[in-house]
């Protein structure tokens, strides 16, 4: 069991709720965390428990930052929008930054997020 962080920027997240309904039975193993829009979203399409946090631009993406600061993160799926500038790019960027600086596993896309669930 790992816990999973699960985040899109907006023209990704019906790629994100696709994702997950087809890995429904797998990410029902771990314990997920979200980032408030994209989590009611993936709580929506699978009726999976996610465990929401706020929106991304209101802090959702440094709560995540946070845990995985702390160790408390094992996964972050987060699909980045690379078409779009986004006005809290500095929160994606820190998000990110924390990531790799954690050496958590980390997916920006699908291919990688069915590699990283397979792992797990
Ligand atoms: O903006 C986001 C990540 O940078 C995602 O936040 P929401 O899931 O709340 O839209």
């Amino acid at each position: 069991m790992a816990r999973i962080g699960l985040v899109a920027h907006d023209d990704k997240k019906q790629q994100m709720a696709e994702w997950a309904s087809v890995n429904r039975a797998a990410l029902a193993r771990h314990v997920l965390y979200g980032t408030g829009t994209t989590g009611g979203r993936v709580r929506q399409e699978t009726g999976l428990e996610v465990t929401l946090l706020k929106s991304g631009p209101l802090g959702g993406d440094q709560q995540l930052g946070a845990m995985i600061a702390e160790g408390l993160l094992d996964a972050l799926i987060f699909f980045i929008d690379p078409l779009t500038a986004l006005p809290h790019d500095v929160d994606v960027k820190a998000l990110t930054r924390l990531a790799t600086l954690y050496n958590t596993l980390f997916a920006c896309n699908p291919a990688t997020a069915d590699a990283v669930l397979k792992a797990l």
